[in-house]
């Protein structure tokens, strides 16, 4: 598979499919088509019998991966074109929560937005020291509710999950490991070793069994798939919103973004 996608790389090494969000220039930011290849790699380490684990990570040391690419949006309004001719990001969400496989994050830098959103949905997520979590959407006009918003708050408790969102602050991985968003921190020369070393160790388990756990652990929160789905089509209206439109161009042209204006309460 190496060599058919232009913004992430696919490899397999033993028992795991490496996944890496291959933008550095961006922040590892993803745009339409970084989506749709990220689909495409994992239902190919689904289909592949010889992966027991998936690894999802970002290339270079900076970021993991900065959500939506907000200079793009800034740009053309909108994450730009693919081959579907959609933005299937909520599929990419249900794909990491039903890839019968263990996903295992391997947040090498800033994870933040709907960056932030995709190591939370990985099964476990193993840190480096420099990494940094935090959601910007508030910030930049956008949000990305549902899984975003309700899984968050099951994995750090509602009261951190809304600070998270409502403030807007970037958390070093020390922090990250104390409120539970992370299951391990290691120096980031360690981080790919030891991922790959989680894979390892998972795959000797049985696989059968892997699967109806994680079916089971997601049944509990499955429902939260319509909430994502509503969010989804309440964002396509937000982000071309003067009020969304204002917070990714102030991004882009490196101003604080005057939301002022907007205040509309009902
Ligand atoms: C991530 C940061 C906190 C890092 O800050 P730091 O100070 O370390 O670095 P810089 O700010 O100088 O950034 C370096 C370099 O990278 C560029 N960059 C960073 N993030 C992005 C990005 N998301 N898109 C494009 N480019 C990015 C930055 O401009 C710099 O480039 P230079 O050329 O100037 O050197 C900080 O960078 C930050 O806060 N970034 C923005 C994070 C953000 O707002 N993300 C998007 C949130 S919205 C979103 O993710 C989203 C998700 C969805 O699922 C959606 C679904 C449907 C519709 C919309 C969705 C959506 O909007």
């Amino acid at each position: 598979m190496t060599g058919t996608y232009e913004d992430i790389t696919y490899e397999v090494e033993g028992p795991a499919a490496i996944i890496t969000i291959n933008r550095p220039e961006r922040y590892n930011a993803f745009r339409g088509r970084t989506v749709e290849e990220l689909i495409k790699a994992f239902r190919a380490a689904w289909a592949d019998r010889q992966v027991q684990a998936v690894i999802l990570t970002g290339a270079g040391e900076k970021a993991f991966c900065t959500g939506g690419d907000v200079k793009q949006r800034a740009e053309t309004g909108d994450y730009g074109p693919t081959e579907s001719g959609m933005f299937e990001i909520g599929y990419l969400h249900k794909l990491i929560r039903d890839i019968p496989k263990p996903v295992i994050a391997a947040v090498n830098g800033v994870a933040v937005g709907g960056g932030h959103v995709l190591h939370v949905l990985c099964d476990v997520s193993i840190a480096s020291e420099t990494a940094r979590f935090g959601q910007a959407g508030p910030k930049v006009g956008s949000f990305d509710a549902g899984f975003g918003t309700a899984y968050l708050a099951r994995v750090v408790g509602e009261k951190k999950a809304r600070e998270i969102w409502f403030w807007c602050r970037i958390y070093d991985a020390a922090e990250a490991e104390r409120m539970g968003l992370v299951n391990a921190v290691v120096p980031p020369g360690e981080l790919l070793k030891t991922a790959k070393a989680w894979a390892e160790e998972v795959a000797e388990k049985s696989p059968t069994a892997i699967r109806f756990c994680k079916q089971s652990f997601n049944a509990d929160t499955d429902h939260q798939a319509g909430l994502s789905n509503l969010a989804m089509s309440a964002l396509d209206l937000f982000t071309a919103s003067p009020e969304g439109l204002e917070g990714a161009n102030a991004f882009a042209e490196k101003r604080t973004p005057d939301f002022n204006r907007h205040v509309n309460w009902h």
